[in-house]
């Protein structure tokens, strides 16, 4: 579990990106920042592993503190995915891959081993391994990215708006390979988004963020769609354009999409019941 508690952030030129930020991120479930540009999201996300240490507040994991771990070793043991994939240019697929564990003393035979299965994971062939970055599609390289940031198989797995730079069909592939990876991995996943249909998609928790990562709504996308907080919360998920026409009722095993003059349209079914 991760906990913000009072969290604040003032960049030294006097940006106050984040005010008083409380949130409990809960284990192996993932949570979804969105926000529009600017609101805080990429601040937060950077705060867990010290990339941005806060200017008050606390930051727990699993109870400790931070503040009182080491930011580089923090860094390692966390997983970090971002746009435009972040891989070194002038180094091979599985050297990217495989550069954390290499720089944690991992023998360089095993830290290539694992690289070559963190492919398979990550549903790309072993035969890219020893291409470089720029021989790769960007969906491709996406995906060499998510599985760098599993490289030192970390309990926690930060992913800042991972899947923004690509068309929309990769794009859609790709999250459907993150909910099959945290259907398997079991990860606790802290991803940042600009899209709320995104957030939908793969949250099980979803926090919709204004300026200064002011909490708007959380919740789960079932919670929010049924409950807008706000008109702010109701037109940024499209309530008032017809987007979410339709809404989910119930719980558990009987879960019913309801339409929007509250009629049933079909029933869930869960994807593990089939
Ligand atoms: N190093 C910095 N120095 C000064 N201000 C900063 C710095 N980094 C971020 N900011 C400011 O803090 C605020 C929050 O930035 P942040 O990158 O967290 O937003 P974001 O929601 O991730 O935006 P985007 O979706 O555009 O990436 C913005 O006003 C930004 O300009």
């Amino acid at each position: 579990m991760i906990e913000f508690r009072a969290v604040s952030k003032r960049f030294p030129d006097g940006t106050l990106a984040v005010e008083e930020f409380n949130l409990v991120i809960p284990s192996r479930q993932t949570t979804v920042f969105v926000g529009s540009s600017g609101c805080g999201k990429t601040t937060l996300l950077r705060m867990i592993n010290r990339m941005v240490d806060p200017t008050s507040g606390t930051i727990d994991i699993d109870g400790e503190s931070i503040s009182t771990i080491e930011p580089v070793a923090l860094r390692r043991s966390i997983g970090y995915v971002m746009q435009n994939s972040g891989l070194l240019p002038h180094r091979r697929v599985i050297d990217n891959v495989a550069t954390v564990p290499l720089l944690k003393g991992v023998p360089k035979k095993e830290a290539h081993a694992h690289a070559l299965e963190l492919l398979d994971t990550v549903g790309l062939d072993r035969s890219l391994a020893n291409r470089y970055p720029s021989q790769l599609s960007g969906g491709q390289q996406q995906r060499v990215g998510v599985a760098r940031g599993l490289a030192v198989n970390p309990n926690i797995l930060l992913m800042d708006e991972p899947f923004g730079a690509v068309d929309p069909i990769v794009r859609s592939d790709l999250q459907q390979e993150l909910i099959r990876l945290q259907r398997d991995l079991d990860k606790t996943v802290v991803f940042v988004t600009h899209d709320i249909d995104e957030a939908f998609l793969l949250g099980d928790q979803v926090v919709i963020l204004e300026k200064g990562a002011k909490i708007a709504q959380a919740g789960s996308p079932n919670e929010i769609t049924a409950n807008p907080a706000s008109d702010f919360v109701a037109s940024f998920i499209g309530v008032d354009k017809g987007k979410r026409a339709l809404s989910l009722s119930g719980e558990g095993d009987s879960r019913v999409l309801v339409d929007s003059d509250g009629r049933a349209a079909g029933v869930l079914v869960d994807r593990d019941s089939r």
